[in-house]
């Protein structure tokens, strides 16, 4: 059992489901994860069995005042609901249950992003999400938003409905600044992206479920380049920023590495909105390494949500290669048929990984072999700098040499070619 510390506020976790499936109790257990994630201390959750959501008050009449009575007896600060209340609903149940905070999983999900984001861009993106998601729920409560740093008149409640025009006039002035912000920024990213890209430099992104390793992958990929290594932590979104470093994967052989956030289930999709300009390096990757916690009991519910975030964010047809992490941790879950088993911790099949990489990656790559003239040095010179080359002999009419080169450059250089190997 978690001490609570003096600050957290406690909260009261609220889910309805049609059957008690392992997927509900999945999804209470992941809530929980994710209000722990947002500090939160977690006393109970009430759950109530239902055909489905209550339209008003999402649970019954009787579950409401059994929530309304816990929450006076254990003094709750905040209830959270297990799915997305409707702006009534919220009121509806504000109306019962008082003084207490009423959140959602996806005003929950928005405040563990808010704390996270660090860089401009991921502030901005956090804070036009929120900004969306209370817009058509002002009349109800504000706390939320002052929180977001929305305006303070926004704090008061009531007024009629000119107050209430004025403030959402206010947001939506609010939403529009920061998207020209938020334009200015991902215009930079698009001009750093289409400079990669003339220059034909490979891209590598990680994705997955949040807490499945990806930071610690590109932490073992990056080895001993300790400056370039990013933040891990076991918790639910510890990366919100996407990160982009260049490794060497084979000899002469490098591409950028894109670390990115983490998917869960019911990402609210104003965020997935938000997100996805940052996540356009994912979309835009030549390929996906779709990292897998091996341990976890929810494989599949994660690969599910894992490629059904990648296809509401665009990404059709890039190659994809799963990865199987915490094998060291794993013993009933690993099995053979894994491709790619690794532990991103202890190091085991990095080296593996890397060459799995490199033969999706550099698979217009052939290795030939090259007789160049002394008076064509230049090329020789370009080749070994460029691409994994050995020289074999100087010979008296040339530098014979091997080297790894994709099919362009091979025709480029083709009347030097003796030999494919
Ligand atoms: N046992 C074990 N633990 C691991 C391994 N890889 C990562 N972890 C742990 O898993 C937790 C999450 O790791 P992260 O690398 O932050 O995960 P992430 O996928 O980047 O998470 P988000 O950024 O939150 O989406 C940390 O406590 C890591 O130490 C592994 O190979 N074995
Ligand atoms: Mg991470």
């Amino acid at each position: 059992m978690i001490e609570q510390t003096t600050v957290q506020p406690k909260v009261l976790l609220v889910g309805v489901s049609e059957k008690k499936t392992n997927d509900f109790e999945y999804a209470m257990d992941e809530l929980k994860s994710l209000a722990e994630a947002n500090m939160f201390f977690v006393v109970d959750s009430i759950q109530q069995n239902s055909e489905s959501a209550d339209r008003k008050t999402y649970v019954g009449k009787g579950k409401l005042i059994e929530i309304k009575e816990f929450c006076e007896y254990n003094e709750i600060d905040s209830i959270i609901f297990n799915d997305e209340l409707t702006p009534s609903q919220t009121r509806n149940i504000e109306e019962v249950v008082n003084d207490v905070e009423i959140m959602d999983r996806t005003r929950l999900i928005l405040d563990i992003f808010a704390r996270r984001a660090q860089t401009k861009e991921a502030k901005l993106q956090v804070m036009i999400s929120s900004l969306e998601y209370e817009l058509p729920r002002l009349g109800g409560s504000y706390e939320a938003l002052s929180r977001q740093g929305g305006s303070s008149t926004l704090r008061s409640r009531g007024g009629g409905e000119t107050k209430l025009e004025s403030d959402r006039r206010v947001i939506e002035a609010q939403i529009a600044k920061y998207r020209r912000e938020l334009k200015k920024l991902v215009q930079e990213r698009q001009t750093q992206r289409s400079k990669r890209k003339k220059s034909n430099t490979k891209t590598v992104a990680l994705v997955g479920y949040t807490n499945v390793g990806k930071s610690t992958l590109m932490n073992a990929l990056l080895e001993e380049d300790s400056d370039k290594k990013v933040y891990v932590e076991d918790m639910l979104f510890a990366t919100l920023q996407t990160r982009v470093r260049r490794i060497e994967i084979a000899d002469k052989k490098w591409c950028l590495l894109t670390d990115t956030v983490g998917f869960v289930d019911n990402l609210p999709h104003h965020l997935i909105k938000a997100f996805r300009s940052t996540l356009e390096e994912v979309k835009e990757a030549d390929l996906l390494l779709h990292v897998i916690d091996s341990t976890s009991p929810h494989i599949n519910h994660h690969k599910r949500v894992t490629l059904q975030t990648l296809q509401a964010i665009g990404v059709e047809d890039t190659p994809i290669l799963e990865v199987y992490n915490k094998v060291d941790e794993s013993n009933e879950n690993y099995d053979e048929s894994m491709k790619i088993a690794i532990s991103a911790k202890t190091g085991y099949g990095i080296e593996r990984l890397k060459k799995e990489i490199t033969k999706l990656l550099y698979k217009d790559y052939n290795d030939y072999q090259l007789l160049i003239p002394y008076e064509m040095g230049n090329i020789v010179h370009m080749l070994s700098e460029q691409y994994e080359t050995k020289i074999l002999e100087n010979r008296e009419d040339g530098i014979l040499l091997e080297t790894s080169i994709p099919s362009t450059v091979a025709n480029k250089y083709k009347i030097y070619i003796t030999k494919t190997i």
